[in-house]
């Protein structure tokens, strides 16, 4: 039952976690291991029936998790959701912005909206959140945590400039929110997941995948329990004087050059 960590149990007893996209892949595998060390985790994202399935899921583990459906892309929804988290839950001490993702399309077939579509889900949705989290934490005088999901991005990514682009912004927040929030007791992080075999890798061409899969240093696709277990370290107390920083979570893949994805 539950996944294999080397982190003690109870590590997160007392902790509330938010996590974006919960209900699925990496975000469920973070709930998962966060959760089986005891925090309260809170998954938000679109598909209520998704996160009810994984909530129940947790729960008949004895993980303490509740969900609330949201869309991070709507402004409204995002301070909605912190409402509750204060209201119901007295607020929460780590933000994980997981959620995010892209299509492929060669830059030229890329609409305004289409390009728009992916900012705003990756940049402005985990920004949206961010501010809503960290004015949360000032007004209470509590101390907190946020990781966000990003990108391996190599050196550009042919047939995804969108999520290329919005994800490097994310770089640089978190870059930049680690400055002007440390004095508030807010460390501020990035995982950056290489191939990690999830549902949502189904979009993508496999024979490319396994093409640039092959040329990792460390040959294989990466599995969501060893982003979890990245995500765990930065939240724990061996994470305390670690901000600003990017942990890429890849086999490497950051040393190879760009790799087509369409
Ligand atoms: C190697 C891989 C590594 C990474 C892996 C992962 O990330 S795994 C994680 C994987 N998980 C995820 O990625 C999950 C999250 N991802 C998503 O929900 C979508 O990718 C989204 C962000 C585009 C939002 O979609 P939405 O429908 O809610 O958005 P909307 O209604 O606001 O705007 C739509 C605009 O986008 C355009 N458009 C859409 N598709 C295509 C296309 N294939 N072609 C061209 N264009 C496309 C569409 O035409 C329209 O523009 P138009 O015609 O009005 O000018
Ligand atoms: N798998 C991989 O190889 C890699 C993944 N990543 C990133 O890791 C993260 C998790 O991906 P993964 O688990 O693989 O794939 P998933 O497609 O399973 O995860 C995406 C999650 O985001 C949620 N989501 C999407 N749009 C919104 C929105 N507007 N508001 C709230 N939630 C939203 C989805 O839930 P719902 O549909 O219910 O809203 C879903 O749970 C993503 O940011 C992805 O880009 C990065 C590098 C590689």
């Amino acid at each position: 039952m539950g996944q294999e960590t080397i982190f003690a149990p109870q590590l997160f007893k007392g902790k509330t976690a938010l996590i974006t996209g919960g209900g699925t892949g990496i975000g469920l595998a973070i709930s998962q291991l966060l959760g089986q060390l005891g925090a309260h985790v809170i998954l938000v994202s679109r598909t209520a029936e998704t996160l009810e399935k994984a909530v129940t899921d947790l729960r008949s583990e004895n993980i303490q998790a509740d969900f609330i459906p949201a869309n991070i892309r709507k402004e409204q929804e995002v301070e909605e959701v912190f409402e509750k988290v204060s209201e119901r839950w007295g607020g929460c001490d780590f933000l994980i912005n997981n959620a995010g993702g892209q299509f492929a399309a060669p830059a030229l077939d890329i609409s305004a909206n289409g390009f728009r579509a992916v900012v705003d889900l990756n940049l402005q949705g985990t920004w949206q959140m961010s501010s809503a989290f960290a004015r949360m934490l000032i007004e209470n005088g509590r101390a907190g945590r946020i990781i966000n999901i990003v990108l391996c991005l190599k050196s550009g990514m042919p047939g995804m400039v969108h999520a290329a682009a919005a994800r490097a912004g994310v770089v640089n927040m978190t870059k930049t929110l680690a400055y002007e929030w440390g004095s508030h007791g807010i460390n501020v992080n990035a995982i950056a997941p290489g191939t990690i075999e999830t549902s949502g890798l189904q979009q993508y061409d496999s024979n490319q995948l396994e093409q640039s899969i092959n040329r990792l240093p460390i040959s294989r696709m990466g599995k969501p329990e060893e982003v979890a277990e990245a995500a765990a370290y930065l939240l724990s107390p061996a994470g305390s004087y670690i901000t600003g920083t990017t942990l890429e979570i890849d086999g490497g893949e950051h040393l190879m050059g760009a790799t087509n994805q369409v």
